[in-house]
């Protein structure tokens, strides 16, 4: 499981964004994180992935308390794919830094051979997705934090990405934190869905 407890966090002379907040998702369990711009849906998503430290309370993953040495179980996907990736580095370097993928998750994500002698400006927005997707299943990965990963996509592609992405995690048993201020699309792809309150609590 993936449980966060009494986590409260603001930036420096800033106000908490949230103060005294308990999550959890269990292994396979898809839940969805729904809240307004500015709530702080984003920082929660980088404490959550071992990134940013909270002020207070503490996140454990499978009986693991952060921070973690090694490869993280728990991995964050960005709404912005270009951010995450080296511009400098070919499609085929970025996909395989700290190893390589399966085959089958390349083809379950469609990317194509031709792509990988490509640079990330030299790949569509989608494209550039689904191979940050592809590098984040690595065998020892648990549990996915989903920020926004499809917001700046056509219908068509969200819909594609988000098949593939909760095929691979049934197959696998991994817990997804999908956050979006897209109802919609949370309602379609979550078990459960939590929502920031007026008092940046959950609820
Ligand atoms: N590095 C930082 N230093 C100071 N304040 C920050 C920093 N990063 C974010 N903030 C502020 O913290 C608040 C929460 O930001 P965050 O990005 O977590 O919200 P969000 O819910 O993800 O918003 P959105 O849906 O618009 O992405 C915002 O008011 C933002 O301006």
């Amino acid at each position: 499981m993936l449980k966060a407890n009494g986590l409260g966090y603001h930036y420096p002379y800033k106000n908490w964004l949230f103060h005294k907040l308990d999550l959890s998702i269990h292994p396979g369990e898809v839940v969805g994180l729904y809240g307004e711009s500015g709530a702080g849906k984003s920082t929660l998503a980088r404490i959550m992935a071992g990134f940013l430290k909270p002020n207070r309370g503490n996140i454990m993953v499978e009986n693991e308390q952060y921070p973690i040495k090694g490869v993280h179980p728990v991995q964050l996907i960005l709404q912005h794919p270009e951010k995450a990736v080296n511009p400098r580095w070919r499609m085929g370097k970025i996909l395989s830094e700290g190893g390589i993928p399966e085959d089958s998750l390349l083809k379950a994500f469609g990317i194509q051979e031709e792509w990988l002698s490509r640079f990330p400006s030299e790949i569509s927005g989608g494209e550039l997705q689904r191979f940050c997707l592809a590098r984040a299943f690595k065998p020892t990965t648990k549990y996915l934090i989903a920020d926004e990963i499809t917001t700046m996509l056509d219908a068509v592609t969200q819909a594609q990405i988000w098949q593939t992405v909760l095929e691979i995690t049934r197959q696998r048993g991994i817990g997804i934190l999908a956050i979006s201020h897209d109802l919609y699309l949370l309602k379609r792809v979550c078990d459960r869905i939590i929502q920031f309150n007026d008092k940046q609590e959950l609820l």
